[in-house]
């Protein structure tokens, strides 16, 4: 299983590569490296496994983060208390196909399972965009996301690039962000 002693932290030179794309069909490596991102994000959800494995809860952990430069990221976003989750999937590959002009950012701001400091700011995104990936069947999927479900795949698909989300913030005022960015509280 994973823990947090799996996952790098901001100074590890692999968070700011270009993860590569990823084949079909992948390898038996590849396959249980999807199981287990989406089980730490279970576990992490879980107030007893996390509290026992001292897990940070997290919504979405890219392969990056645990020093595997692919295309793959998990995405846990849950529903409310004993209902589906929101969003659950393992992405391979995934692309944003499109995204509206008009952007969001979380009132709280943001923060990483590979950043172990508070990074306050707003971190402007996409209010909604086209996400297409392919399962680990190869499958290809296309879905539209709005507000908290695509500010969690945009921060994962930037772990894709290298980037992290105080990459976003604007330095000079934080809390400022472009004329009619919507404030997801
Ligand atoms: O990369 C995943 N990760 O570091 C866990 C936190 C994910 C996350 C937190 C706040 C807003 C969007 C996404
Ligand atoms: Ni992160």
């Amino acid at each position: 299983m994973i823990t947090m002693d799996n996952i790098i932290r901001e100074g590890h030179p692999t968070l700011r590569k270009r993860a590569e794309k990823l084949t079909f069909p992948l390898s038996e490596e590849d396959q249980k490296l999807a199981h287990d991102l989406m089980e730490f994000l279970e576990n992490s959800q879980d107030e007893k496994i996390a509290e026992k494995y001292h897990l940070r809860a997290g919504v979405g952990l890219a392969a990056p983060q645990v020093d595997r430069s692919i295309r793959m990221t998990a995405v846990l976003v849950p529903g409310a208390e004993g209902e589906e989750p929101i969003f659950k999937h393992v992405l391979v590959n995934p692309t944003i196909v499109s995204e509206s002009v008009q952007k969001a950012a979380l009132a709280e701001g943001e923060g990483c399972l590979s950043v172990d400091r508070d990074v306050p700011g707003y971190v402007p995104r996409a209010d909604r965009i086209k996400l297409r990936w392919f399962d680990l069947d190869g499958n290809e999927h296309v879905q539209r996301l709005k507000d908290y479900p695509a500010i969690v795949v945009q921060h994962e698909i930037d772990h894709l690039n290298g980037i992290l989300f105080f990459d976003h913030i604007n330095k000079d005022n934080p809390f400022s962000a472009p004329e009619g960015t919507l404030i997801l509280e």
